[in-house]
């Protein structure tokens, strides 16, 4: 299904933030590996967080489901010896799961995304997991990818954090279950550090102990431990709301979302601070952020790694603002669902922005007239570009035509149902 985008000047009206993802696919995962049942409030329903769900169910957990809540009986430290599993297009889950999997025999983890997971690299994990004892069959580091684990033991382990912190959090998961204590060297940099803040006050919340250094590049993990089965309760999401704020901002707009903690662990809440530092109206107070927005912003220059799921929303901010923005530090927003550099400014430029890219940096050169608009833009199976050129088609002159932008449900299928309701014109269509 393709997406219409037609300028809207005005949004008006209140929404409840979805779900945090980071958080689903946590609380699910943890919830797995109890042996006990556990409880989730209010978890996300996406294509990523279906995902870890079909995918714990296939390896044993039990699970009942209604409106409000998940419960959960785990399998603890003895998955089912599944013979395949189906992540779709969940890079995180997949990355947890090839770790949690070193305890089945002989697990394939299929390829259904091609042009999209199936061209993102997860070398660094099956070197550190090789380094477990671990036998990982696999394209080039690459899906299809087949763990043939059994009986990892622990010990010194070194991983890679230069292209995504996932591979860090997907041994924070496996450690703890294991017969000896682990020692867990990060090495070159960590990328995304922000989110093994999140894995760490999961863990922790599951009864987990892990020893971190404060620059998260050390950690010792005693092993033998258990999982346990406890109450969990998911808090909203920032990047996805981080695009419906960043619509807010370009156009002359009262828009309040509820339920976005104020001190919470997602880095994307720095959306907020960067839209005060554009000079956008917004208060942010029990848990609402409101945005007066009345179409005008001020350049910025953010090191984006701090809030790589919000980036690009940012970046569809600053082609509406007075002067030139600058976003560095983001250079692992290349091996995302598509190239969020290359394959994103591309689009951006086809629909009339003035965007320029370095290696690990983008940036924009404001137009506050407005974009010309009028294209077919390609969605690149990336959730993020497709809510990212809905913002800017808001302040289009022409309509633009998002393809494929039914690929949002990845992370917020209910994305253009809430921007409509907000009074944006968009409409859904047949390709
Ligand atoms: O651990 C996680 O749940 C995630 C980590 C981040 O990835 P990188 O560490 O690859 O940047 C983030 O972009 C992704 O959406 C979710
Ligand atoms: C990059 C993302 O997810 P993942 O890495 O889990 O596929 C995202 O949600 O923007």
């Amino acid at each position: 299904m393709d997406i219409i985008v037609s300028p809207t000047p005005v949004l008006n009206g209140e929404i409840q933030a979805l779900s945090s993802k980071n958080y689903t696919t946590r609380y699910l995962l943890v919830a797995a590996l109890a042996e006990g049942t556990s409880t989730i409030y209010y978890p996300a329903h996406s294509e990523d967080s279906d995902a870890m769900r079909r995918c714990i169910r296939d390896l044993g957990a039990v699970i009942s489901e209604d409106d409000e809540k998940i419960v959960i009986t785990g399998f603890g430290r003895s998955p089912r010896d599944v013979k395949e599993l189906n992540v779709g297009n969940a890079g995180a889950v997949l990355r947890f799961l090839m770790a949690v999997t070193a305890l089945c025999k002989d697990v394939t983890f299929v390829n259904t995304y091609p042009d999209s997971l199936g061209k993102r690299p997860h070398d660094d994990l099956i070197t550190a997991l090789g380094q477990l004892g671990v036998e990982v069959e696999h394209q080039n580091g690459r899906l299809p990818i087949r763990i043939k684990g059994g009986e990892p033991k622990g010990g010194k382990i070194k991983v890679s954090g230069a292209v995504s912190s996932q591979y860090l959090s997907a041994l924070l998961f496996l450690t703890p279950l294991l017969e000896e204590d682990s020692e867990i060297e990060v090495l070159d940099d960590l990328k995304s550090k922000v989110v093994v803040g999140q894995t760490l006050e999961v863990l922790e919340q599951a009864g987990i102990v892990i020893h971190a250094s404060e620059d998260y590049m050390h950690f010792t993990v005693p092993g033998r431990q258990s999982y346990q089965a406890k109450t969990y309760t998911v808090q909203g999401d920032y990047p996805g709301s981080a695009a419906v704020l960043a619509a807010a901002a370009v156009t002359k707009s009262d828009v309040a979302i509820h339920r976005l903690t104020e001190n919470s662990k997602q880095g994307e809440r720095a959306i907020v601070d960067v839209l005060r530092m554009m000079d956008v109206p917004l208060t942010h107070e029990n848990d609402i952020v409101r945005v007066q927005g009345n179409g005008k912003l001020k350049a910025v220059e953010f090191d984006g790694d701090t809030a790589t799921d919000a980036v690009l929303a940012m970046v569809a901010a600053a082609v509406f603002a007075e002067g030139t923005s600058r976003f560095y530090n983001v250079e692992n927003l290349r091996y995302k669902e598509c190239d969020r550099i290359t394959d994103y400014l591309t689009e951006l430029r086809k629909a009339g922005a003035n965007v320029e890219e370095r290696q690990s940096e983008i940036i924009v050169h404001g137009r506050p007239e407005g974009v010309e608009g009028g294209v077919e833009i390609n969605a690149h199976y990336d959730h993020r570009v497709i809510m990212a050129l809905s913002i800017v088609g808001l302040r289009s002159k022409q309509p633009i035509r998002i393809k494929d932008a039914h690929h949002v449900a990845k992370s917020y299928p209910q994305f253009f149902d809430h921007m409509a309701l907000l009074g944006a014109s968009v409409e859904w269509t047949e390709n």
